[in-house]
């Protein structure tokens, strides 16, 4: 039986690669996260034979030693051997994790491992894990303990993108009986993570105690429950498709950042705006906020009454609402500089290490040569230092233009003035002065890169 299989994964194999490598110029290698347990080695064994069948792929093995367990290195060196009988490179990496609850000991070694694939990673490398179908249908019975809605229902991808390639699940079309029968047939040796026998944590609970029961009842559920996730994956490609083109009518851009205009985000249903909430909140890097959080962020803070200044807390992030806009702000400070910065030629003067900088590199060197030109922030100015903005009528005072020009207070410090020889120029992102004597400079510089992550 055990030749069917190997040769429904080759195909299978085949034809994921073939719509990867059609995106991409060069051959990708073939990476197999090793843990040591059937799954993955199971998984490097048809690759073995796979790379038979297409000789053009190089298969390289990574297995990461959180040192969670006493056996980590045991399994270390397991797969270290198993590589070298089957004359498959061989990655080792070593994370250290400062122990905590177990569960979020758990997201923090999956965490540190996709860190470590990603730090050995090469252009366009193909990252390839063990997960069956059997993870995806615990993976959905967790989805539905949590009440995550369709976004937990889509479960475990067959295929998506990581860093500078993708990740690939080519095994979660067969079932771990299916698995431990290929691994028995073709005499494979593995290890047994001893932690996976322990009930108390909700996966191994279900593992052990739920899924057989399940399994015994209706013997297809694993296949239907891939079923489910494949068709919520589908149609979360359907409501990303909708939020993308609602999100166009609904933000601005604003001090180098998108934000949500509320009043064009009220015109849609409640279930319309909340999907393109949630994408916008994805999209900034965000994990998606519970359905409780999103009623509290357009109840509370988009709809908040006018002299309101409402905000809520998301992971590290606070959504502001200001001027009728939504505002994604990270709480980590700037390092602003105590003193102004001069700009010595460089392409991007940064004010704070690769957050707040003001890009220089369309100015010509040549132009730059003549002039002395500094960036100062507002705790650097003098509070009587008035200005006259392009097309206005008369000077008035810094504070007065930031407030008239709705610049959120939370920002009005990130502003960046830029002096050349001792004269404003423009307050970057803002305003352009009036009566500049050096206007090419002044349209040269582009709007201060300013990332809020
Ligand atoms: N220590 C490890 N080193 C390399 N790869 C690993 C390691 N542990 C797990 N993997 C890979 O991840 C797959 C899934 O493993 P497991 O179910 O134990 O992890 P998980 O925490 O549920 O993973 P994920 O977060 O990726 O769903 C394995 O088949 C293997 O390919």
């Amino acid at each position: 039986m055990s030749h069917l299989l190997s040769a429904k994964f080759n195909q299978h194999l085949h034809s994921l690669l073939a719509s990867l490598v059609n995106k991409q110029s060069a051959q990708p290698r073939l990476i197999v996260a090793l843990s040591g347990g059937v799954d993955s080695v199971v998984l490097l064994h048809l690759l073995k034979d796979f790379q038979g069948q297409y000789g053009q792929y190089q298969v390289i093995a990574h297995n990461v030693n959180h040192g969670l367990s006493e056996n980590a290195q045991q399994w270390g060196s397991f797969c270290k051997d198993l590589c070298h009988q089957l004359a498959i490179p061989f990655i080792s990496s070593h994370v250290v994790i400062q122990k905590k609850s177990r569960t979020s000991l758990e997201a923090l070694a999956r965490d540190a491992r996709y860190q470590c694939f990603q730090e050995k990673m090469q252009d366009n490398d193909i990252i390839l894990t063990g997960h069956h179908e059997d993870d995806q249908l615990e993976t959905l019975l967790l989805a539905l303990k949590r009440g995550s809605g369709s976004t937990g229902l889509q479960g475990i991808r067959t295929q998506q993108d990581f860093f500078t390639g993708s990740l690939l699940r080519p095994l979660l079309i067969f079932s771990r009986v299916q698995l431990v029968n290929y691994a028995n047939e073709h005499g494979l040796q593995w290890i047994e993570d001893e932690s996976n026998q322990n009930t108390d944590f909700d996966r191994n609970f279900i593992r052990h105690n739920v899924s057989p029961l399940l399994n015994k009842r209706w013997p297809a559920i694993a296949k239907s429950a891939s079923r489910t996730a494949q068709l919520c994956q589908e149609q979360q490609s359907l409501l990303d498709e909708i939020a993308i083109e609602d999100l166009n009518a609904c933000l601005v851009e604003s001090f180098a950042q998108k934000t949500l205009l509320v009043s064009a985000a009220a015109r849609f249903s409640d279930a319309r705006r909340n999907n393109l909430i949630r994408h916008w909140l994805k999209s900034n890097g965000l994990q998606y906020p519970s359905h409780k959080q999103l009623k509290i962020l357009w109840q509370e803070v988009a709809l908040a009454a006018a002299d309101k200044q409402p905000q809520l807390r998301l992971g590290t992030y606070l959504i502001r609402r200001y001027q009728g806009r939504l505002y994604i702000v990270s709480e980590q400070p700037l390092a602003l500089p105590e003193k102004p910065l001069n700009w010595s030629g460089e392409d991007i003067l940064w004010i704070d290490k690769n957050r707040l900088g003001v890009d220089f590199s369309a100015v010509s060197k040549e132009l730059a040569k003549q002039y002395n030109v500094s960036c100062y922030l507002r705790k650097h100015l003098d509070a009587s230092l008035t200005c006259l903005p392009e097309g206005r009528d008369k000077p008035r005072t810094i504070k007065k233009l930031l407030h008239e020009y709705q610049v959120p207070p939370w920002l009005r410090d990130h502003v960046v003035f830029v002096f050349v020889d001792g004269q404003l120029i423009e307050a970057l992102d803002v305003w352009k002065c009036e009566d500049n004597k050096s206007k090419l400079l002044a349209d040269a510089i582009s709007p201060s890169l300013y990332s809020d992550d």
